[in-house]
C-alpha cells in the first residue's frame, strides 16, 4: 500500500536540509548599472566538488507523458555537485527530495511545489526525483556539475516503501 506525499510549503527554512530556494519574491536585491537593474545576488551556491568539476548550464524540456498520479519508484543523488532547476516558462513543477545519506529514508521524503517563479538548488548528495513537470513540454534551466567523476547514484524503493504524488 503506497502513501500519498502531501506538499510542504516551499520556503528557505523548510528546504534548508535539501539546498536553497531561488525565489525573487523573498530574496534581497540591490541596484546595479546606474540604478537601471535589480540584482538578486547569490541566491544559491553552485557546488562543483573535487578534481575537474566545473559548473555547466543546460536546459531540460520534458513531455508530461501521463505521469500523474506518479509513483515515486526511485530517487537519485549527485555526490560531487549541486543541481539547480529554474523554471523558464513560469509553470509550477514538483520537487521530491530526501536528506543526504547512504540511501534515501522514505519517511523523510518531502514534496514541495514551485509556483513557477521559484527554482531550487539541490545541495550535493541530496536525494531527489528526476524533474516532474506539470505542463507538457515545460522547460527549466539546469545548473550542475560536469567532470570525469561519476556523479549520479540511483536508489530504487522496495514495494513497501512506495509513495505517490498527484497533479497539483
Ligand atoms: N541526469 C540528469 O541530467 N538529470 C537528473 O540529475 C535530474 O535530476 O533530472
Ligand atoms: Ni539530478
Amino acid at each position: 500500500m503506497s502513501m500519498q506525499l502531501q506538499p510542504t510549503a516551499l520556503t528557505a527554512e523548510n528546504f534548508a536540509a535539501f539546498g536553497q530556494v531561488i525565489d525573487r519574491q523573498v530574496h534581497s536585491h540591490f541596484l546595479i548599472n546606474g540604478g537601471s537593474t535589480e540584482r538578486y545576488h547569490q541566491m544559491a551556491q553552485v557546488e562543483t566538488g573535487p578534481a575537474d568539476g566545473r559548473a555547466i548550464i543546460s536546459v531540460f524540456r520534458k513531455p508530461l507523458a501521463d505521469q500523474f498520479p506518479l509513483t515515486i519508484q526511485m530517487l537519485e543523488r549527485h555526490p560531487h555537485g549541486s543541481q539547480a532547476f529554474i523554471p523558464l516558462k513560469g509553470h509550477p513543477f514538483l520537487i521530491v527530495v530526501a536528506p543526504p545519506g547512504k540511501q534515501p529514508d522514505p519517511q523523510q521524503m518531502r514534496l514541495f511545489i514551485s509556483d513557477g517563479s521559484q527554482g531550487v538548488n539541490y545541495a550535493a548528495g541530496v536525494w531527489h526525483h528526476p524533474l516532474i513537470v506539470c505542463v507538457d513540454g515545460d522547460e527549466l534551466l539546469v545548473v550542475d556539475r560536469s567532470g570525469q567523476l561519476a556523479n549520479c547514484d540511483e536508489y530504487t524503493f522496495a514495494a513497501d516503501q512506495l509513495h505517490w504524488v498527484d497533479q497539483p
